[in-house]
């Protein structure tokens, strides 16, 4: 039988989801009176639904910027970024943001009333389908009996539930988070990655998640992008869906972890990282971009 290119490309194409995220190509600057930063440089990937992806990358290699970007906060100077098609101009309650100052509940407002306000600001909903829905997301995470309580009364790991739930009331195409949990302890933030791959697993909800912890990275991550120094560009994209915190301490995970690390900090051209990238390496797919 004679098949087409033409009919390739649409079988295939019929064989894919749609991504739900497409960051094309997006450089990012800031811009003051006297300099240009440059945050990133042609950066793109694609996001699908109910992926976990991860930005990672040192310090200063605009991890951030892109999430402020997919949030809507900050234009990109080249390039675009489409959800579900449609070119992203502006924030919108279909990306929700959580960042790791929890402190941003407003201390005054009970837990309820703290998961409740976005949808009432946004007219989502009325009041009291706002209190049903908020109470089922502090059901999910694990809240439902601190409902009526205040934040400050709450832990350091109680409060970033809180901000989950939140966030996830609003029920949104993608949960947007910037170093959630790395003002948390180390054994609260365990408990807290843990959380959230349950509630993923419960809910399936479309995450983009910053970290400059590659363990993190490993264990709350599907899909990694790793991110070069400052101005960020794309360094390689690693398939991590193998990995969660059962594979923490394995000789497996820690391979990957440090063969990540020499991607990421590694001076050089492709052949360093396609050396780094030996066949021994557990990816199931690594894609290099120079
Ligand atoms: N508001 C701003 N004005 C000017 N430059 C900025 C601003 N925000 C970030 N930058 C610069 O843009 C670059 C990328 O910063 P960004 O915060 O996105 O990096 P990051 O990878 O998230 O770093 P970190 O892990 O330290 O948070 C850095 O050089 C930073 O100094």
């Amino acid at each position: 039988m004679h098949v087409s290119t033409h009919e390739i490309t649409s079988l295939a194409a019929q064989d894919l989801p749609a991504p739900l995220l497409q960051v094309d190509r997006v450089s990012l600057q800031y811009r003051s009176a006297t300099a240009v930063v440059q945050a990133t440089h042609e950066v793109s990937f694609d996001v699908y639904p109910a992926d976990r992806f991860v930005l990672l990358g040192p310090s200063g290699c605009g991890k951030s910027s892109l999430l402020k970007s997919v949030a809507g906060f900050l234009p990109p100077a080249a390039g675009e970024i489409r959800l579900d098609g449609q070119v992203l101009h502006q924030p919108g309650p279909d990306r929700i943001v959580v960042f790791q100052e929890f402190d941003q509940l407003p201390p005054w407002k009970t837990v309820l009333q703290n998961v409740m306000f976005p949808l009432l600001a946004s007219r989502t909903l009325g009041k009291r389908d706002a209190a049903e829905r908020a109470r089922h997301y502090l059901d999910k995470v694990g809240l439902a009996r601190f409902a009526d309580a205040y934040p400050h009364t709450l832990s350091g790991g109680m409060k970033a539930r809180v901000a989950i739930a939140r966030a996830l009331a609003m029920q949104p195409k993608m949960l947007l988070m910037d170093e959630p949990f790395a003002a948390l302890d180390a054994l609260t933030r365990r408990k807290m990655q843990e959380e959230l791959l349950a509630l993923w697993d419960e809910v399936r909800f479309t995450l983009l998640f910053v970290t400059h912890s590659i363990e993190e990275a490993l264990v709350v991550g599907n899909r990694i992008l790793l991110l070069s120094p400052h101005p960020g560009r794309v360094r390689a994209e690693i398939n991590s869906h193998q990995y969660d915190l059962s594979s923490l301490g394995g000789v497996g995970f820690q391979q990957t972890a440090q063969r990540i690390h020499r991607l990421l900090f590694d001076e050089g051209g492709p052949s360093d990282a396609a050396s780094a990238a030996a066949p021994t390496l557990n990816f199931s797919d690594v894609r290099f971009s120079y």
